[in-house]
């Protein structure tokens, strides 16, 4: 259930939210005073706030203030008269989530509460590492996995979690970036600042720099009022850019810009605006091919890249299957009011046999569709989606078209063409540079970039595989940097 608190001295506001946002999905708590609001605040911390900012007993503004003060990760939704913009934009260069102008319409005060209540549920639904829970009603969320590369993973948050950097997440769609955003901002400094995410290939390119940086009232035919983008309403907080590699390259100036001097200008503007905003940034784009194609600025990239985490496809950690499937049978079957509570041993075999292309975001549809097929308290094979039972030859042949792929990697037919035709005289070194390249860079993403690790495998010491990661010019060791090494890198970050 979702705790609105409502603060206005409009009986008819209250009397219309309260037929609106009712039991059991909503409890509303409705007071008519700022001072009356501040204290339910404290002794209830509901999920979003409704404030007039026409109170009789204090300024919208400072009432804005006060209730950050207590608690800045609660979105607070201000209610304007008309021709109150001022104090609407007011209030969200404070920190306001966004503003209603009265009389409320119904449908755009409903989905402004839903999205206001997804942000505070990435903020406040705590995201725990490397759990199974036992606890079927425990609340939160977790990264489930104790695979090597989940490890891995753990310790890379724990690491760059309270340092004052950047942070790009790297990994299939569907492999948990935005959960380990979202742990990385809750194990930060800035845990009690907001926390607001953007898909950047969501939004059209428009509307998204709009989005980000805000714009002036008249920068385009459209925009009848100024607006207050991410960038200045997320101050002092952590903004979640997912999908980076989808931004248009001229917005990827703007953020550049920002990244460099936390300085930026609403659209149309020309003022100077200071920020400062952590950003993490995710994508599940090829950034150096990105890069090579000059659709994504290799400034940007290098800028973004130095602290990297990459999150491992669950084809690469199927040992993690078996928790990752108790857990979520537990979960839908809880949900889903469903009798099942185990699976018969051979569920489990199929669906590691399975390459899983979307992830665990697939694994959590397959079984919710089993859990519904299911009858009794055992899932069987029979239950399982057809995708999965009998997956097609796309599919099937997957681990060989993976192989393919990385073998396509080394573009070897054409890499010995190029050479060829330029009449070289180094061809064996140089071909043997370009293996070096291919073969480092995929042990490092199989091992999440632990070098330890990947020396290990690769037979080599550790520091005859740092040489060759740099003399090769490889950045991908920048993934997750083992020990000591990692901290220097991350504390010469947190430095600049
Ligand atoms: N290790 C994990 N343990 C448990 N659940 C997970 C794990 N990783 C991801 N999930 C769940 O899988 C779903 C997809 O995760 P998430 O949205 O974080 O992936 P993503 O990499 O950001 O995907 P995309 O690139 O498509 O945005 C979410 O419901 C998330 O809770």
């Amino acid at each position: 259930m979702d705790r609105l608190l409502v603060v206005d001295d409009d009986p008819l506001i209250h009397t219309l939210l309260q037929n609106t946002f009712t039991r059991p999905k909503y409890a509303l708590t409705s007071v008519v005073s700022a001072e009356e609001g501040l204290e339910s605040f404290r002794a209830e911390s509901p999920d979003a706030v409704l404030l007039d900012v026409r109170l009789p007993d204090m300024s919208g503004l400072e009432a804005i203030e006060r209730f950050t003060e207590i608690d800045a990760t609660v979105p607070i939704i201000v209610i304007t008269a008309n021709g109150e913009s001022d104090s609407a934009i007011e209030a969200m260069k404070l920190g306001a989530y966004d503003y209603l102008v009265k009389p409320l319409d119904l449908k755009h005060v409903g989905q402004l509460i839903s999205s206001a209540l997804n942000m505070r549920h990435l903020m406040a639904v705590t995201v725990s590492l490397g759990e199974n829970p036992v606890d079927d009603q425990q609340q939160g969320e977790a990264l489930i996995g104790n695979s090597a590369t989940m490890r891995e993973v753990y310790k890379s948050i724990g690491r760059v979690a309270p340092r004052a950097v950047t942070v790009l997440l790297r990994g299939e769609s569907g492999t948990g970036k935005e959960l380990v955003a979202r742990a990385i901002y809750q194990h930060s400094q800035r845990a009690h600042r907001p926390f607001m995410a953007i898909n950047c290939a969501a939004i059209p390119e428009n509307l998204l720099e709009s989005e980000l940086f805000g714009h002036e009232k008249g920068a385009f035919t459209s925009a009848d009022r100024l607006r207050i983008g991410k960038f200045e309403q997320c101050n002092g907080g952590t903004l979640f850019l997912d999908e980076v590699g989808d931004m248009p390259l001229p917005l990827q100036s703007k953020i550049l810009r920002v990244l460099q001097e936390q300085r930026f200008q609403r659209v149309g503007g020309n003022e100077t605006i200071a920020t400062d905003v952590r950003i993490i940034a995710a994508t599940h784009r090829d950034l150096e091919r990105l890069v090579a194609e000059e659709t994504f600025r290799a400034d940007l990239y290098y800028r973004l890249n130095v602290v990297s985490i990459v999150l491992p496809p669950l084809r690469d950690r199927i040992e993690d299957l078996g928790p990752l499937v108790d857990h979520l049978v537990r979960r839908f079957g809880r949900e889903l009011d469903s009798e099942v509570t185990k699976i018969a041993p051979d569920v489990l075999e199929m669906l590691a046999n399975y390459p899983w292309p979307g992830n665990i975001r697939e694994l959590q549809s397959a079984l919710k569709q089993a859990i519904i097929q299911a009858s009794g308290s055992i899932l069987m094979v029979d239950h399982l989606p057809e995708t999965i039972r009998e997956p097609d030859e796309d599919h099937r042949s997957s681990t060989r078209d993976r192989r393919q792929r990385d073998d396509d990697e080394l573009h070897w037919s054409q890499f010995l063409a190029e050479n060829l035709e330029q009449g070289t005289t180094s061809l064996y070194a140089d071909s043997i540079e370009h293996l070096e390249r291919f073969l480092i860079r995929r042990v490092l993403e199989h091992t999440g970039g632990h070098q330890s690790h990947a020396s290990e495998i690769l037979g080599i010491t550790r520091s005859s595989l740092r040489n060759k990661i740099r003399n090769l010019g490889i950045q991908i060791d920048q993934v997750v940097r083992a020990g000591e090494e990692c901290d220097d890198v991350i504390s010469s970050m947190a430095a600049d």
